[in-house]
């Protein structure tokens, strides 16, 4: 039992981990640990990482795509909300989300208030970050057609990651607040991984979580 922590942030994968462990610097009272990639994964171990400390606050932060018109590549983008866009049905006139099925929501709600602090603060201090819905996907975006689906489908979306809504259920499950931060690595669309930016997108995170150190109350 970690009796003494406060903040948790859960990355997919280490090289994210280490960029977050990198912005917290000498700053004590987190813990950073491993998601896996895709909801499930991020889900199961944050729920087990929160079943075994006390915690006032859960952060998914790593890297993700951004959407055309909100969000370039080595932007920071804050979620306002965090909506899981793929969970739901397709239908034969088009894709039915679950609060259209009448089987919850899946929307989750972040701690807005201090959302926007961060955002503005990484704006004043940085450079200007997008403050928006971010979504999660079992599968990540890779056509023009459904980046367009998916801004229709959620107005403003300004992000796209994998694990938020995974890392949103288990907090809610625990009553602890949630944020989320995407450094964008990659436009949402067409895919062509050789193109990410991984190392601007990692130092964008970096600067991002050092920024949330001094925002915290
Ligand atoms: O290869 C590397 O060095 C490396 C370093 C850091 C991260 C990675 C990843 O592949 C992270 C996978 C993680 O990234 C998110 N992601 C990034 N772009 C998108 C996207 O366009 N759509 C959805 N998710 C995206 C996602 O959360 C993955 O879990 C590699």
């Amino acid at each position: 039992m970690n009796d003494n922590l406060d903040v948790l942030v859960m990355t997919a994968v280490e090289a994210e981990r280490e960029a977050v462990l990198r912005g917290i610097g000498q700053a004590g009272g987190f813990d950073v640990r491993l998601a896996g990639v895709g909801p499930a994964s991020a889900a199961a171990r944050t729920a087990a990482a929160l079943a075994g400390g006390r915690y006032r606050l859960v952060v998914s932060a790593g890297i993700g795509g951004g959407f055309a018109g909100r969000a370039d590549i080595g932007a920071l983008v804050i979620a306002s909300e965090i909506v899981s866009a793929d969970l739901g049905a397709e239908t034969p006139d088009g894709f039915a989300g679950v609060d259209e099925l009448g089987f919850g929501s899946a929307r989750s709600a972040v701690d807005a208030g201090l959302a926007e602090r961060w955002a503005q603060a990484i704006s004043a201090a940085w450079r200007p970050a997008a403050f928006g819905p971010i979504l999660t996907l079992s599968t990540a975006t890779g056509t023009a057609e459904t980046a367009a689906l998916l801004a229709e489908r959620v107005p403003g979306a300004a992000a796209e990651g994998m694990e938020g809504g995974g890392v949103a259920a288990a907090a809610a499950l625990f009553g602890v607040p949630v944020l989320e931060v995407r450094a964008v690595s990659n436009a949402v669309g067409p895919r062509n991984r050789a193109a990410w930016k991984i190392p601007e997108a990692l130092r964008a995170l970096e600067a991002g979580i050092s920024i949330f150190t001094e925002v915290l109350p």
